[in-house]
């Protein structure tokens, strides 16, 4: 393991090694290319702005064909990024990286994909997966045949001392997690392993041993494996050490020149005197550099330039005294790269790597078309979909929870909304009644005009619980404290009023048409509560009125106002209101389900790292988006199934057109749910903000789109916007089916259609764009 890497003869044992050992280049011959991974120049940095920060600065890095690599550094100098870019999961601001031969993420590549294998530093398994099931999911990410898979994990967890292999992921121990963790990156033996810190947590027995496997994979097998660990010592056994340092690689060598260079006994002293020479370097030149610009300025308000900083700087680097090793070569051109403030560009570092023309072409001909969608393979669409229904069925109340939710929610709206309401007080202050002159309450039906404020009040529906008060004063106080909703007041001659104005008819005078009214104040703090005491007032005064009519021989309709309501074309007289909400409610139960389950699920596997750990795999993120679109789509049907019988068996609200129709127009908006739950998923990066903004969007999405007030009442500026949202031509759509019992051929109807379409389209573009743009999708 002491020998350098130039120095080792690995033998080429597979179909697949030797596939990867050569490469085909544009002109059509085929070159061996020594270099496993070679980056160049890699500048990369997070945030923007003020928060801009450096992470890569002008990095070169070259991993052998058939080595170990140890990637050394301090917490947060970069490791993590280096290999995150060198998996194709992040992209560098410039520079360029080369992994087996391809700019990583170039469909002839093959990274990411099954050549590497990948150990993520995070955990990036499921939890409700066994141990067996995780490597057989990997198994047919990779097209892995099933004895090769069964053998495999044979070999593993006795390797790596595993659990059973029925034992599930949640329940094991942190170093066990870990253990089955690199499992999944040795599983199906990629020419290039990159594993981040596989030891953590790991006994020194069997990180001896996988230290072991990994000089075993190297030495007999030809496989390439970078690793990062914090111990440093270990890191003896491997080919290469990188040693970095902010941003940079300050040496790469092997063990045994690195400690002969520094004329250190151990890996750590070595490492310690370069970070001790590099901090001295670095305030030299930044001694220097503060000097050259205090000369540069006097010198240019002499009008007399004699050369510039950079050369200054180069100057005092020169001088230093360090090993001299190919790192300090490294760090002297950054030093200019950093005075000289400029990144290089692409083009630039292609130049730097040695590579053809055409291979730099190729590199920037990939970058121009990096939009191009792949299409989705078979094998790993399985085996994603496979996984989310092992996932849902896997936690059984959970699973329960999530399809009873949507007919729940249905059913609390039924037995909630939409009643008439019950029990409502009314002061009724009747200035007629007078027992001392004999004047009371009688219950004539005939056409006497007799006391017929006793005999109106009698029409007033059950509802309403009549309350006497002696005066109008006492009356409206009892208002004022809530005691009441309103107040009923009858004046002293109101039968007698009544009968003037009824006779009188046309010519009756003002205050005769004054004294014979019923007065009403009412409490109208709540609308419906309003509405409803003075339909049934008004309605009690038209049976009053009509009856006593008809009892005095007259035609009950004479003299009553000549308004009438006749059946009406659609619906019925007096449609609950639960009847005129149950649409929209309908399809926001349905489309919130899916937003905030599709939304959840996605959010958290990114999370955990399985996303990551996936693409790497060679998942795309197409495959990716319909894995999730079947299973959550599944989940819809069962929903939307409950919902349905929940609303027609369940609570009888009518559906007077065609019910697979409606159903489907339910399923359309489910599906634009999926789609705008998957659009916040790849804005949020946690949970809570995804959760956060799914509710969120509830109340305006509900509210603006008229599930509780029709549309026609809104500003009409609203309107516009009301009719931008996804939900709206839905439910005026599933309404025409429900209520008038209209079919596909009306505009209304198939408008509701094509919108959902058009939105569910919109909203994938969408996603794929954000996806691409935050670097989810290849
Ligand atoms: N997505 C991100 N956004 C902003 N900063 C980030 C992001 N990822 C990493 N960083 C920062 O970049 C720096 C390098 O992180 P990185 O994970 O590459 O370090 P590391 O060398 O792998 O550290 P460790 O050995 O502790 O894992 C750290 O300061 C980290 O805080």
């Amino acid at each position: 393991m002491e020998k350098d890497v130039e120095e080792f003869t690995v033998s080429i044992s597979s179909h697949r090694r030797h596939e990867s050992e050569t490469n085909v280049n544009p002109s059509g011959s085929s070159r061996r290319i020594d270099q496993a991974v070679l980056v160049r120049n890699a500048n990369k940095s997070y945030g923007v702005g003020k928060n801009r920060c450096a992470i890569l600065e002008g990095l070169d890095m070259t991993v052998k064909r058939g080595s170990i690599y140890g990637l050394l550094g301090a917490s947060g100098c970069g490791k993590t990024t280096l290999l995150s870019c060198i998996v194709g999961r992040r992209s560098l601001n410039s520079g360029d990286i080369l992994v087996l031969g391809n700019e990583p993420g170039t469909p002839e590549s093959g990274v990411p994909g099954p050549r590497i294998g990948y150990m993520p530093q995070e955990l990036a398994l499921y939890g409700d997966f066994t141990i067996k099931e995780t490597l057989q999911y990997f198994g047919r990410i990779y097209n892995l045949r099933t004895a090769f898979v069964d053998s495999q994990l044979e070999f593993l967890s006795s390797f790596l001392d595993l659990p059973p292999s029925d034992r599930y992921v949640k329940t094991l121990s942190g170093g066990q997690q870990r253990r089955v963790s690199f499992a999944v990156a040795l599983f199906h033996e990629p020419e290039l392993l990159i594993l981040d810190e596989p030891t953590v947590g790991v006994d020194p027995l069997l990180r001896r041993s996988i230290w072991d496997h990994l000089i075993r994979q190297s030495v007999d097998h030809g496989r390439t494996v970078i690793v990062t660990t914090h111990y440093i010592e270990e890191a003896r056994q491997a080919t290469t050490i990188g040693m970095m340092r902010s941003g940079r690689l300050l040496a790469e060598e092997s063990p045994n020149n690195l400690m002969r260079n520094f004329r250190r006994p151990s890996l750590e002293d070595a490492f310690l005197k370069l970070c001790m020479d590099e901090q001295q370097t670095e305030s030299m030149v930044n001694a220097s550099i503060s000097n050259a610009t205090i000369q540069n300025t006097e010198e240019a308000q002499q009008q007399q330039p004699q050369g510039d900083s950079v050369d200054y700087a180069e100057g005092v680097v020169s001088q230093t005294d360090v090993a001299e090793t190919s790192v300090h070569r490294q760090r002297h051109s950054n030093s200019r790269g950093s005075i000289d403030s400029a990144t290089s560009s692409s083009s630039n570092a292609t130049f730097n790597l040695g590579i053809s023309d055409s291979t730099g072409a190729k590199i920037r001909k990939r970058k121009n078309h990096s939009l191009k969608l792949s299409l989705p393979s078979i094998h790993r669409l399985g085996a994603l979909i496979r996984k989310n229904y092992l996932m849902t069925f896997r936690n059984f109340g959970i699973f329960v929870f999530i399809y009873l939710m949507p007919a729940f929610q249905a059913t609390v709206f039924n037995v909630t909304l939409g009643h008439e309401p019950k029990g409502l007080k009314i002061g009724v202050v009747n200035d007629e009644l007078d027992p001392s002159q004999g004047r009371t309450c009688n219950y004539t039906t005939d056409c006497s005009y007799s006391m017929l404020s006793c005999r109106y009040l009698r029409y007033v529906k059950d509802n309403i619980i009549q309350i006497p008060y002696d005066n109008i004063s006492d009356a409206l106080v009892a208002g004022k404290k809530g005691h009441v909703w309103g107040v009923i007041h009858f004046g002293h001659n109101f039968t007698e009023e009544f009968e003037v104005r009824q006779s009188e008819g046309d010519s009756a005078n003002l205050k005769n048409i004054i004294r014979s009214r019923i007065s009403i104040n009412m409490d109208s703090s709540n609308q419906q509560i309003d509405v409803f005491i003075q339909k049934w007032l008004l309605e009690a005064f038209g049976d009053f009125f009509k009856d006593f009519m008809r009892a005095c021989q007259h035609e009950p309709e004479a003299g009553y106002i000549p308004v009438e309501f006749l059946d009406p074309v659609y619906g019925k007289k007096d449609t609950p209101f639960t009847e005129f909400m149950a649409p929209g409610l309908i399809i926001s139960i349905v489309y919130f389900m899916a937003v905030s389950l599709t939304a959840g699920v996605f959010v958290s596997e990114r999370k955990q790292g399985l996303l990551d750990r996936c693409l790497v795999a060679g998942v795309t993120m197409t495959e990716i988006l319909i894995g999730q679109l079947i299973n959550q789509f599944s989940i819809l049907i069962g929903q939307t199934t409950l919902v349905f019988l929940c609303m027609l068996l369940a609570f009888n609200i009518p559906c007077h057109g065609n019910l697979a129709l409606a159903v489907f127009i339910t399923f359309l908006q489910g599906f634009v749910g999926m789609c705008f739950g998957l659009l916040i998923a790849t804005f949020c990066d946690n949970e809570n903000s995804a959760l956060l903004l799914s509710q969120a969007s509830f109340l305006p999405f509900t509210v603006i789109s008229g599930v509780c007030w029709p549309i026609e009442g809104m500003p009409p500026y609203l309107r516009k916007i009301a009719y931008s949202m996804p939900l709206t031509y839905a439910i005026e759509a599933l309404r025409c089916v429900f209520a008038r019992g209209w079919g596909i051929e009306r505009p209304d109807v198939y408008l509701g259609i094509i919108i959902s379409v058009a939105w569910i389209l919109a909203l994938l573009i969408l996603c794929l764009i954000v996806l691409r743009i935050r670097k989810y999708a290849r």
